[in-house]
């Protein structure tokens, strides 16, 4: 369903675009602190495609129809920028990486990391990542053996898969095992994420400079990160291995002009960034994947059917095994519909534009939400229900941006074929020899940040299949 050509010169004013009822002066403010994403669903739900918000001083415009979409990251993407208060927030607590730049200098930075992800390059990781999994697969056989015939023993979800991607980043990207850091990053992460999001929610908040006892909490976090990061540099820096990998390329990368490499502070950012973006994502990803399987035991029957046959006597997944795991990208892709990773984005106008027949001021906050365009219920028949079954075709008769959740266009998610490999060479490796039981007597909540994860961890009772 696309929407009527647009004709600028008949185009509506912004102000006709229905908006919520919201409090005196404070607007929509307050339903958005509480929680974002539900008042965007339920806007969506009551006004549909283009939903305003006043956020105080600012107005804001939700866009969930995909043709929007496609205005906003491809047509006309250079009108729309990350100088938003969200990006400003995480640059002052994560730096000015790949995720948070801008303009030329964000072209330049992409254009160093960008054979790093080669599709040629990416193949070669495809060894690293089984083994990694499968490395966190003989740990799981431990639990099993030290478990007896008792109770099984029942792991964290999220905690597992964090774990294992970060290994993976670490060994392909950086060339260093991290997962002795895994509890440090996984920790100080999650709660940077959610100070970000706590801060882009209130009208104002005390530089991290003041030292009040919040900021000292983000402060040390910001450290303990820092710290990590510090160690995987200098270690290189005294190395005499240079392996061929994005730390390297980014080291070695020097500026066109003036012939300089990257500060150190820019290295840091980026080599952060890669932590933001590269491991806690796939590791969402992979969480919900599985935690939707333990509630529909027929799609993880399915799962176990393809796996048998594919990978013949329980051997570990390969390379060329991938087009063959069909059910198993499925999985993951029926799950990023439902919970993708990254929910809510945003961008700024940066000047007076026109979307979808509606004239949008330069300056107004343009909110997308990968969730709520997954549900649309235009694009999705019954988009509550989970059905793998929608992606069998990988060329289904879809508009482009009715599934997003790598986005598009130049701002793309560079790591997304990456993060597809990973994810099913992951769950094909653990899921090959286990089955995952949910633990817990009440379903999963979700945990919204920048990230969606979920509330607490998911407890799962392993077992051997
Ligand atoms: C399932 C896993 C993943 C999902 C759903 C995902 C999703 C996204 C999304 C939605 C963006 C756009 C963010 C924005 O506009 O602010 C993004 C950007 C990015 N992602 Fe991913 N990502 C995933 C995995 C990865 C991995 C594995 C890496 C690297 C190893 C990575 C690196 C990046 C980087 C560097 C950017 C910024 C790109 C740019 O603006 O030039 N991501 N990702």
């Amino acid at each position: 369903m696309t929407q009527p050509p647009v004709d600028a010169s008949s185009s509506a004013p912004f102000v006709s675009v229905p908006q919520p009822a919201g409090v005196p002066i404070l607007g929509n403010l307050p339903a958005f602190k509480r929680d974002m994403l539900s008042a965007l669903m339920a806007a969506f739900r009551e006004h549909g495609d283009k939903v305003r918000f006043n956020l105080l001083s600012r107005q804001a415009l939700f866009l969930a129809h995909p043709d929007d979409l496609n205005h906003v990251l491809i047509r006309n993407n250079r009108n729309f920028t990350k100088y938003t208060r969200g990006y400003r927030v995480m640059r002052q607590l994560l730096g000015n990486g790949l995720v948070t730049s801008e303009g030329s200098f964000w072209l330049r930075q992409r254009r160093i990391a960008q054979p790093s992800f080669h599709q040629k390059r990416i193949n070669a990781f495809a060894e690293t990542m089984a083994r990694v999994a499968e490395d966190r697969a003989h740990n799981w056989e431990q639990l099993l053996k030290n478990s007896g015939d008792g109770a099984p023993p029942v792991i964290q979800l999220n905690a597992e898969m964090a774990r294992i991607t970060l290994d993976i980043v670490g060994f392909t990207l950086l060339s260093t095992e991290l997962s002795s850091h895994s509890a440090r990053v996984n920790t100080n992460l999650a709660f940077i994420l959610k100070e970000v999001t706590r801060r882009i929610r209130v009208p104002w908040s005390l530089p991290l400079s003041v030292p009040t006892p919040g900021n000292n909490r983000v402060n040390r976090a910001i450290a303990r990160l820092d710290a990590v990061v510090e160690t995987i540099i200098s270690r290189r820096r005294h190395s005499a291995e240079n392996p061929e990998d994005l730390l390297t390329m980014l080291m070695e990368a020097r500026d066109e002009d003036s012939g300089e490499g990257m500060t150190d502070a820019q290295l840091r950012d980026e080599v952060m960034t890669i932590f933001l973006a590269g491991f806690e994502t796939t590791a969402t990803a992979l969480t919900w994947t599985f935690y939707l399987l333990s509630l529909h035991p027929e799609a993880m029957a399915a799962l176990h059917a393809e796996l048998d046959q594919v990978l013949e006597d329980g051997r570990m997944p390969t390379l060329q095994d991938l087009p063959r795991l069909e059910w198993t990208r499925m999985v993951i892709e029926e799950a990023m519909r439902l919970y993708p990773p990254v929910p809510m984005l945003a961008r700024t106008a940066a000047e007076d534009d026109v979307i979808g027949g509606v004239e949008v001021p330069a300056k107004t906050f343009i909110i997308l939400s990968p969730y709520i365009t997954h549900r649309h219920p235009a694009f999705w028949d019954e988009p509550e229900v989970y059905n793998p079954e929608r992606f069998r075709d990988p060329k289904a008769d879809r508009p482009r941006f009715a599934y997003y959740p790598f986005l598009g266009g130049p701002r793309q998610c560079i790591g997304k074929s990456f993060a597809m490999m990973e994810a099913q060479l992951v769950l094909a490796t653990l899921a090959r020899r286990f089955k995952l039981e949910h633990a817990a007597s009440t379903p999963a909540q979700l945990n919204v940040t920048v990230t969606l994860g979920a509330q607490g961890d998911i407890p799962m009772k392993l077992t051997r299949r």
